[in-house]
């Protein structure tokens, strides 16, 4: 007789097994039997953290029988010199990037380097000014020049203080039912709040060492914690962006939406908008109508990528 065959919500891979949500929101422990075909990613993981899959039940253990398509997913190479990527999680429907313009000052540029990964990935991304109690007076200046570069660049900026309960209930609307990954620096206020919006929440990532011919290497596993009003909250703890995505040079711009807008006015189809004539996107740029800081960490990325193509490895 075939097996029941159930559809589930993958909240935890440790790599060797992996928690799944049934749809009545039980949780249970899954393995995987034999090779897993998918289409189009070599990946030391066939399964991640927010995969549906299909399991059929044997006892009381799973067995993850397919993985369904997924709609994006984050991935990490395995090491520098590895081409095998890790697949860090799968199908978001949302990125939060936590910021402070200060205690602890956020650089812009990895703003910016969080979003082009975003983009590359097709993650909506928000961004969320915490400690906004703490810029007042003097400092609101600062705050709202964080704001207007990334409204300007057409982001959504939030604005939240965990201390003081602000903008925590339109966070919580905007979770609701959805998978939402929570990135950002050290001491922005992460913790404090995931705290705010579920005081259940208890967020935790597993490192798990793999031993590699060439030596010992650690890969985080990302785990998903359900919220009581419903939704699901990645935590990212003190990784920089989404990890590495390969960006030709010329797609770079694509990355940068209040870039790419111009992009099509330029007179060469491979402009890479550093120094050619008749390049749309610099004379928007002198023009003000791309942000300033904007535009230089496009150059300083692009200078990145130019220095990795020179020198592979
Ligand atoms: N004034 C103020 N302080 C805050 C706010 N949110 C968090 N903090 C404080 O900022 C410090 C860091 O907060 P955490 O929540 O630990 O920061 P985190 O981003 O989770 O940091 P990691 O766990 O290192 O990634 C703590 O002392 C918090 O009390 C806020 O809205 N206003
Ligand atoms: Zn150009």
């Amino acid at each position: 007789m075939e097996k029941e065959v159930f559809d589930g919500l993958v909240m935890k891979s440790t790599g060797s097994w992996y928690e799944v949500r049934s749809s009545s929101g039980d949780h249970i422990r899954c393995t995987v039997r034999g090779k897993l075909r998918l289409k189009g990613v070599k990946s030391t993981n066939p399964i991640a953290v927010g995969d549906r899959v299909s399991y059929a039940l044997e006892d009381e253990i799973g067995v993850i029988t397919a993985v369904h398509d997924r709609k994006n997913y984050i991935i990490r190479k395995s090491s520098n010199l590895s081409r095998e990527s890790h697949i860090l999680a799968a199908n978001l429907d949302q990125a939060f990037l936590v910021v402070t313009p200060e205690f602890p000052k956020t650089p812009l540029e990895f703003i910016d380097r969080f979003l082009v990964t975003s983009e590359a990935y097709r993650i909506p991304t928000s961004i969320i000014l915490n400690k906004i109690d703490l810029f007042d007076g003097e400092l609101k200046e600062l705050a709202d020049y964080y704001r207007s570069i990334y409204e300007h660049a057409g982001y959504e900026v939030i604005e939240t203080s965990a201390k003081k309960n602000i903008g925590i209930d339109y966070i919580k609307e905007k979770i609701k039912n959805k998978i939402t990954v929570f990135s950002g620096n050290s001491g922005v206020g992460k913790s404090t709040l995931i705290n705010c919006i579920d005081s259940n929440v208890k967020l935790k990532t597993g490192s798990i060492s793999l031993y590699h011919l060439k030596g010992k290497h650690t890969t985080t596993f990302y785990e998903m914690v359900e919220v009581a009003f419903g939704g699901f909250i990645i935590d990212t703890p003190g990784i920089k962006g989404f990890g590495l995505v390969d960006i030709n040079q010329n797609d770079l711009s694509h990355y940068f939406p209040d870039i790419f807008k111009f992009a099509n006015g330029c007179k060469f189809d491979n402009c890479t908008h550093v120094h050619e004539p008749g390049c749309s996107v610099i004379k928007a740029a002198e023009k003000g109508y791309i942000g300033e800081t904007r535009y230089n960490s496009y150059l300083s990325i692009l200078a990145d990528s130019e220095e990795k193509y020179r020198n592979p490895f």
